[in-house]
């Protein structure tokens, strides 16, 4: 009897004592090494969020250490603190880190971990994104926010607007112009041709993906905010609509006038690309566009939905600060008398204190809490005893870079004279990283800010905006920096 329960009071110590010995050696891991840490505790187990960790790092030792080490779970993750480090490894040390940690199964091959399709995708969609290109979708745009406009026309009587449907909507729109060159809003439903049926599995898709859940967000990979159901839908959604489209596409003939959406502005750089070697072939063009294209669908629609979500906070922000709002309103009507009210891109590019407005609302609502990429080899830091190991997970931890006082003072205020040129000047270039920075940062860069400005001008050169109670605002705010959607509801006054 006594062999037996000594035999299984050792059947259980024995896989214990195993287990606390593999855990003390994982977590003695930054001991082992020299580096700065916040020691693994039992919060490890209770899934703290991300944020407070990478906080508590930051506050912890941002004067002390260029890196301090945390545990995602079990994993031993590197957090950059000194600024002249994050932009060696976003920046001038590139190659050292040119992968993003692959937190999932991605069929989006933007974030695919392999080095050499990130560098072909990302050199083909490049283009598409340059300031002369932007002039081109600057109307797809203005039209979207018409839309925008009178559909917040009928809220004028209201006494107070939900403006985050109306956001989403917009961004919808915006994508479906820009990157497909349909139509969302005039279509005719009645009758199921081959756009309606593209317009109708991207809508599906695109308000599934806006209306989605901030919080299932991974440290650096915010352009993928998506829930497990869509993932699971993301391949055949892509199959179906790459036939869909190359059937729209091959519609446009040859001689049919040029359209402007993103598309078109692929098979274009692709036809240029052949021209010099052989007969241009049109339909391999149109298929590698739009092969593209879809390929990289899920970082489009998430960053449409990232456009959306700025341009409400934006509205918050100014509804709550009268006196920004008014600077802002002066700035684009003194613009837009210079330019005989024709509201054009060049006009937009003048309005600088409208730049400041969405900066600041970048700043104050970053989309991604960290930024994440991987040491491809051993990386040692100048002027340090410390090596970032191999295979090692780093992270930039940009909401508290944008809420470090030392930075931005008071860094809850509303503040756009944070952004005059004379300002940002004066600091350190990766203290602002809303769209990440050096070869891997954000291609819609120009896109998302094109959007949100055009609404905002659409908007306030002919509303006003009133903000309505304050929903325990202070303590949400103080608490994670992030913002209930109550606060969206917001008062329209004509002016
Ligand atoms: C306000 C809106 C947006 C914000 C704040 C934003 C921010 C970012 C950030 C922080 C990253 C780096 C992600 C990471 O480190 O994992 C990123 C990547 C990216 N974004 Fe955006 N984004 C926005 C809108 C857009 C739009 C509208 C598009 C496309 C039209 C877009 C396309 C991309 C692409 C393609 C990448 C991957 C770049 C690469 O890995 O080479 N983004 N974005």
């Amino acid at each position: 009897m006594a062999w037996r329960y000594a035999f299984s009071i050792s059947g259980v110590l024995i896989p214990i004592s195993l287990l606390y010995t593999y855990y003390r050696y994982k977590f003695g891991y930054f001991e082992r090494r020299g580096i700065p840490h916040i020691k693994a505790d039992i919060n490890i187990f209770l899934k703290q969020p991300t944020k407070d960790l990478l906080q508590s790092a930051y506050n912890t030792f941002r004067n002390s250490t260029p890196i301090a080490g945390v545990f995602l779970s079990t994993t031993p993750v590197l957090v950059i603190l000194d600024l002249e480090l994050v932009k060696r490894v976003l920046v001038d040390d590139f190659a050292s880190f040119s992968d993003r940690l692959n937190l999932e199964n991605s069929s989006d091959l933007l974030h695919a971990t392999d080095n050499k399709q990130w560098q072909a995708i990302r050199r083909k969609l490049t283009p598409c994104f340059w300031s002369a290109k932007m002039n081109l979708m600057f109307a797809n745009v203005c039209k979207a926010a018409e839309n925008f406009l009178d559909n917040s026309e009928e809220f004028l009587k209201s006494v107070e607007v939900d403006f985050k449907p109306l956001c989403t909507r917009y961004a919808a729109n915006a994508l479906m112009r820009c990157v497909f060159g349909l139509e969302l809003d005039n279509a005719d439903e009645s009758t199921m041709t081959l756009h309606l049926r593209i317009k109708d599995l991207l809508k599906r898709e695109c308000e599934a993906r806006l209306s989605a859940n901030d919080n299932n967000m991974l440290p650096g990979v915010c352009c993928i905010k998506r829930t497990h159901a869509q993932t699971v839908s993301a391949e055949s959604f892509s199959v179906e609509l790459e036939t869909l489209l190359f059937a729209a596409v091959e519609e446009r003939s040859e001689g049919s006038p040029q359209h402007s959406d993103l598309i078109q502005i692929l098979i274009n750089l692709l036809a240029a690309e052949q021209s010099d070697s052989a007969v241009v072939n049109r339909r391999e063009c149109v298929f590698q566009a739009i092969h593209l294209v879809t390929q990289s669908l899920s970082t489009l629609l998430s960053g449409f939905a990232h456009s959306a979500n700025i341009l409400m906070h934006c509205l918050n922000e100014l509804a709550r600060n009268d006196e920004v709002q008014r600077a802002l309103r002066q700035n684009i009507t003194s613009v837009l008398q210079s330019y005989a009210q024709d509201f054009s891109y060049e006009a937009m590019g003048h309005m600088h204190y409208l730049d400041q407005v969405v900066a600041e609302a970048l700043r104050k609502h970053p989309v991604a809490e960290a930024l994440s990429r991987l040491s491809l080899h051993d990386y040692h830091i100048p002027g340090t005893a410390l090596t970032i190991e191999r295979n090692t997970c780093v992270l930039v931890p940009v909401q508290a870079i944008h809420y470090d006082p030392n930075i931005y003072p008071v860094p809850a205020q509303f503040d756009p004279s944070r952004f005059d040129a004379a300002t940002v000047m004066a600091r350190h270039t990766c203290a602002y990283l809303p769209f990440d920075d050096g070869p891997r940062n954000c291609m819609g860069k120009r896109l998302s800010k094109m959007l949100i400005k055009v609404a905002l001008v659409k908007l306030l050169h002919v509303r006003r905006l009133k903000e309505i109670a304050r929903v325990e605002r202070e303590s949400v705010n103080e608490e994670n920096f992030r913002m209930d959607t109550n606060e969206f509801r917001i008062k329209l006054q004509s002016i």
